[in-house]
């Protein structure tokens, strides 16, 4: 699965990213209360403006991308200092207060995680085969403490069996996240020209005895 995502980015295929900011992370982020200044992990991240967007609204970053292409076209968007260093097997660019880390999101471990109060995530389900949803939805949960919360835009599609983008239905978001999340479906998008419709969830990590 990795050489398709290098493959995509280097041949431009690329179609999920979005020249705006996603409407459901404004509308719906400041609902969260997340104080400022809180770390948001952004798994598999892309180029996404919606980290400029948290960056501008007080919550320093760090998303997560493996395709180093995605990594560079995000920086060159803005004009900026970059600091590059090495960390945990990971290279990182640091712009402002966004970090990106370049690598694979199963590879991040709690110590890398430590600062991290609360999560962004729009398509990373999508993106991974079922098998890879239910070790997405541990692998957060292992990273992000208690009472984190965050934002999740996924999608479903007709061709249900084909992808990604994979279509993942509001039933299977449950199934992953219910185990150490709290779900609050917050919104169905209506179907595009392609059949294609956004589900926004807001998630709340459980503690021990929740
Ligand atoms: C569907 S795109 C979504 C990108 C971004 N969240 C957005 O909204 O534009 C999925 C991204 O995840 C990256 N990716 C796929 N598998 C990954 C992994 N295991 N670790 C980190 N990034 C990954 C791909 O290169 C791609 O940029």
């Amino acid at each position: 699965m990795s050489l398709e995502w290098m493959t995509r980015w280097r041949e431009g295929r690329i179609g999920f990213h979005l020249n705006d900011v996603h409407p459901a992370l404004e509308r719906y982020w400041p609902q969260l209360e997340v104080p400022p200044e809180t770390k948001v992990l952004v798994p598999l991240c892309g180029k996404s403006l919606d980290m400029r967007w948290l960056a501008q609204h007080g919550y320093p970053v760090l998303g997560i991308e493996l395709v180093p292409e995605a990594i560079e076209q995000f920086l060159a968007q803005r004009q900026g200092e970059v600091s590059r260093y090495r960390q945990a097997g990971f290279d990182i660019s640091r712009q402002s207060s966004i970090e990106l880390w370049c690598g694979d999101f199963f590879h991040l471990h709690i110590q890398q995680a430590a600062e991290i109060g609360a999560f962004y995530d729009r398509a990373s389900l999508i993106a991974l085969p079922p098998a890879g949803r239910q070790r997405y939805a541990f692998h957060l949960a292992q990273l992000v403490p208690p009472g984190a919360k965050g934002l999740l835009i996924s999608l479903t599609h007709e061709k249900s069996s084909a992808g990604p983008p994979f279509s993942v239905p509001a039933q299977e978001i449950q199934e992953v996240f219910s185990p150490n999340f709290r779900l609050t479906h917050l919104e169905d998008s209506a179907s595009d020209a392609m059949g294609r419709a956004e589900s926004v969830w807001a998630l709340e990590r459980r503690g021990p005895r929740d």
